[in-house]
């Protein structure tokens, strides 16, 4: 118990009797919590996740990369979506990670005055829509509509609360890490077509590799890195390494 204590899993509960209580981190694989991660932890250990790392030594010689003698080639959410009880996964622990994500995305948008004079917003890789929920809940002048094929053919645009044509603001949680520089600039052109010149706004939600400025993340961050690259080939540190390498990757846009 020593050891776990040290490492910040158990804390000791003051009192005569030896007795321990559940910390932050042991806290998020307990089903019970609220918040918890169980659901991502499990999607993360399915097959189709864990295949790609067998092949991350032929990937670091540079031979392949690992995703696609693994997944024959097929893009990961293509595969995904034609295997019915992984999809379901997928989208449980999708729905999870928002949860945690979109309280600190509407806490500080809401500092930052970003939905002020914003009526529409896509979600762009939405998953089901919690975010766009959420958002509609703290902003009701804000009409959300959820992009992501994770609703199904049939409402690939599903709005929360109405949709009119041109949207004032875009977001991309989550969503471009998936994708390898070239697709990744088609996304942010389109996104660019669809959001008015002026007044018009992007948000981008990444986890962005600066292991230097917060060392505390580093890890996480890293890691993040390293499963992206290994699941889509994507090389997270060109895009994600700041402000400068954004704007050159959309040839020349302001964001
Ligand atoms: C990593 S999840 C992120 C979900 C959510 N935005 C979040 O932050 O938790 C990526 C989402 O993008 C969707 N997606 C991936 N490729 C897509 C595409 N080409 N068109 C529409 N949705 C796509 C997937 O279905 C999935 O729900």
């Amino acid at each position: 118990m020593r050891f776990l204590v040290h490492m910040k899993l158990f804390a000791n509960v003051d009192g005569p009797e030896n007795r321990y209580a559940l910390t932050p981190a042991s806290k998020l694989p307990v089903r019970a919590e609220e918040k918890n991660m169980v659901l991502f932890a499990l999607s993360q250990l399915h097959a189709n996740e864990m295949g790609p790392w067998h092949y991350l030594i032929a990937g670091i010689e540079g031979k392949t990369t690992p995703r696609l003698p693994c997944h024959n080639g097929v893009p990961f959410y293509d595969l995904v979506g034609k295997e019915p009880e992984h999809n379901k996964l997928n989208n449980d622990a999708m729905t999870s990670h928002t949860s945690f994500v979109v309280s600190a995305l509407v806490q500080g948008c809401a500092k930052e005055g970003v939905f002020y004079g914003v009526r529409t917003l896509v979600d762009v890789g939405g998953n089901t829509g919690v975010a766009s929920k959420a958002i509609t809940n703290a902003f009701p002048h804000v009409k959300c509509t959820d992009l992501d094929f994770a609703l199904g053919k049939d409402c690939a645009q599903r709005p929360q609360s109405g949709f009119c044509g041109r949207q004032c603001l875009r977001l991309c949680a989550s969503f471009l890490h998936s994708f390898d520089d070239d697709n990744c600039i088609k996304i942010l052109n389109k996104c660019r077509e669809a959001i008015p010149a002026k007044g018009g706004k992007l948000i981008i939600v990444e986890i962005v590799v600066d292991i230097d400025g917060t060392p505390e993340f580093a890890w996480s961050r890293l890691c993040m890195d390293l499963k992206k690259w290994i699941s889509s080939g994507a090389r997270r540190e060109l895009r994600m390494s700041g402000e400068t390498s954004l704007q050159k990757l959309v040839l020349g846009t302001t964001i």
